[in-house]
């Protein structure tokens, strides 16, 4: 599969001659949410077989489908489907999509996941609103930014203080329905697919970790790299078994988490994350008008 900046340019394009008017917000559906393109007005559908160079889903509850439509009075463009380095694509195929948004006219960028709560208190259904973030895979070398950068995406080096958004997150917090329990923290993202073992929560809690997933850090690493603003939701829809487990017995498991102890399958973070996306929609409703910024944006002079 072509990565490179020309192929991202031609998906934009490609797009952009069949849209209304080009995307100023992107979302990304975390498993089973893949209801929130639902708050879009006016939407317009395409399933990533037909954009060029789009790689394709292969995970329950990722539709492989971009819709396009208005959120609020933003263009806004949701990814109902994303990619992760489990399914065997290089971090590089992973950001492919928000690469190409980005260079359709995408300014703001709003990442969802479901993930496992690593932090007492915190359980199915909260809202983490992410404030910084442990990329596992990258720190070890498999970071989108790994090979010759091109420097029409962003710099060499790029700070990631700051990856996201602090007045995005504040807003975030304040406009939470009070179902989603929302409270900042760090998401550490790990390689997967297989769940974490209990002695792996305990490492990833005492690195300072208060959720996990498989996913978004190559994401949030790809858009702090094209100036993108980014906000990080993680939906909890279990709890990672905690300090008082057992591992030798399974009926001694508890939750570190307020929830129900893991084990978990994938069935039931689509079944949780469903029901929690209700109130993410709300969420989302009453973001809209803030994250759309006049002024802001990539201003190239090769954007397609
Ligand atoms: O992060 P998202 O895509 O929401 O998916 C999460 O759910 C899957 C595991 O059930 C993993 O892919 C994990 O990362
Ligand atoms: N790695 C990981 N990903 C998840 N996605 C949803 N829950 C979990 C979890 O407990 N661990």
């Amino acid at each position: 599969m072509d990565v490179s900046y020309e192929a991202c340019s031609e998906a934009a394009a490609w797009l952009r001659a069949r849209l209304r008017e080009p995307p100023r917000v992107a979302l990304v559906c975390g498993s089973g949410l893949g209801a929130l393109a639902q708050e879009l007005r006016d939407p317009q559908s395409f399933d990533y077989a037909e954009i060029p160079h789009f790689p394709r889903s292969t995970v329950q509850g990722h539709a492989g489908r971009l819709v396009v439509g208005r959120l609020g009075s933003a263009p806004c463009a949701v990814l109902q489907g994303r990619f992760h380095l489990y399914e065997g694509y290089s971090p590089a195929q992973v950001v492919f999509p928000l690469r190409t948004l980005a260079l359709a006219g995408v300014h703001t960028l709003v990442l969802t996941n479901a993930a496992g709560s690593l932090r007492p208190g915190l359980g199915p259904g909260h809202l983490l609103v992410i404030r910084d973030h442990i990329d596992l895979a990258g720190l070890a070398g498999r970071s989108p930014l790994v090979g010759p950068n091109d420097d029409r995406f962003g710099p060499r080096f790029p700070a990631m203080t700051g990856a996201y958004d602090a007045g995005l997150r504040r807003l975030a917090l304040s406009l939470a329905p009070p179902e989603l329990r929302a409270t900042p923290g760090v998401y550490v993202g790990v390689g997967g697919p297989s769940y974490e073992t209990p002695a792996e929560c305990r490492l990833l809690r005492t690195l300072g970790a208060d959720a996990v997933g498989m996913s978004t850090v190559s994401e949030a690493t790809a858009a702090r790299h094209l100036g993108l603003r980014v906000l990080g939701l993680s939906l909890i829809t279990n709890s990672a078994p905690g300090d008082d487990v057992d591992d030798d017995d399974a009926g001694d498991v508890t939750a570190c988490g307020a929830g129900p102890a893991t084990p978990t399958g994938h069935a039931e973070v689509l079944a949780a994350a469903q029901v929690g996306a209700r109130h993410l929609r709300a969420l989302l409703a009453a973001l809209a008008p803030k994250l759309d910024e006049p002024g802001r944006g990539r201003t190239r002079p090769d954007a397609p």
